[in-house]
């Protein structure tokens, strides 16, 4: 690596003081032999722009300095450049962060991506419209719908940053209580030659990592950035029985016996609403995208990240991040 560029999310997580952290990481850089420049975000959404200009202009590395809406925002601009994808997780959950194994000091966490190598991952793509125009993200920590696009949904409004993970727990389960979620089409198919398969869900999960922290730990444990499909957990209905019996099968590690949930490998899939004033929240890598419909695809090889060189007994399908 002989050029880096730091993106630092200043509203990411819990206030930092910013100020001696940005120089620190600088010099971590520069220790390493490695010329840097440090970006702040002056608005949400600019730090795509800013990682795509940092590309293109020789970067080598990336850093998305902030937390997993940070990481979703760097990846948007680097999907397709040469440049690699690394993290300095300053955010609240900091899931992509914590799959990687980086430890949660930033410095500590620039320092281990040093020694670590650029690899190129498949992340997913996914579709849908926002005031009737089209758009195409990328995700790299999870795609959903139903119950965990209702909560980043709520959490928009309110202070997730100052009260931290809790803040996703009270939440969580305020939402439970009080909502209804309705059924939805969710339509799959493993890869392009075969049939569609369709199926009713109140909530769906495509994760890319298999640790969604905290009490989402073990939803989808069997997940991989490595993995060359796409995992689809679809919690069937009702949504009074499918939603706690996932938390308990999932606690005690027995996905695979419950009844309530599909679990299958797929390229691709997409969620409608089955009634159109049904209004189901969607989110991409924990930021709220609107409501579905909403299709995704696995796109191979779309971004290196910075990893840990490989063992020869690493296994691409099974391995963490
Ligand atoms: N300068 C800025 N002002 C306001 N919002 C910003 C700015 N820069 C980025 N954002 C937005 O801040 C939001 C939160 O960032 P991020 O997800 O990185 O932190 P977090 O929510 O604390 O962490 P996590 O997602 O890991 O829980 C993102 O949606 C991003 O678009």
């Amino acid at each position: 690596m002989e050029r880096a560029t730091l993106i630092v999310n200043a509203s990411a997580g819990r206030r930092k003081a910013l100020q001696t952290l940005v120089p620190a990481l600088m010099q971590v850089l520069e220790r390493a032999g490695v010329r840097s420049n440090a970006l702040l975000t002056t608005a949400a959404g600019e730090a795509q722009s800013l990682a795509a200009d940092a590309a293109t202009s020789g970067s080598d590395a990336v850093f998305a300095c902030g937390g997993d809406g940070t990481v979703h925002e760097v990846l948007q601009g680097l999907v397709g450049t040469t440049a690699a994808l690394g993290v300095v997780p300053l955010g609240t959950a900091n899931v992509f962060a914590r799959n990687l194994g980086l430890a949660l000091d930033p410095v500590r966490a620039l320092q281990q991506q040093l020694n670590r190598e650029p690899r190129a991952i498949s992340v997913g793509e996914a579709c849908y419209a926002t005031s009737g125009s089209e758009q195409k993200k990328f995700f790299i920590v999870m795609a959903g719908a139903g119950p965990d696009g209702a909560l980043v949904y709520r959490l928009l409004a309110g202070k997730r940053s100052r009260l931290g993970r809790s803040a996703y727990y009270g939440h969580s389960l305020r939402l439970f209580l009080t909502r209804k979620f309705p059924a939805f089409r969710v339509e799959y198919r493993s890869n392009e030659s075969s049939e569609w398969v369709e199926r009713r869900g109140v909530g769906v999960i495509c994760s890319r990592v298999p640790n969604l922290g905290g009490i989402f730990r073990r939803l989808a444990m069997e997940s991989s950035a490595t993995d060359n499909k796409l995992l689809l957990s679809i919690v069937k209905p009702p949504a009074g029985i499918g939603l706690p019996a996932w938390f308990a099968f999932s606690y005690l590690t027995l996905n695979a016996k419950n009844p309530w949930l599909e679990q299958v490998r797929v390229s691709e899939f997409r969620c409608t609403p089955l009634e159109q004033n049904h209004r189901i929240h969607a989110e991409l890598d924990g930021e709220w995208i609107g409501h579905l419909p909403m299709s995704a695809r696995l796109l191979p090889q779309a971004v290196s990240l910075l990893m840990p060189p490989l063992k020869r007994e690493d296994i691409p399908h099974h391995g963490t991040v």
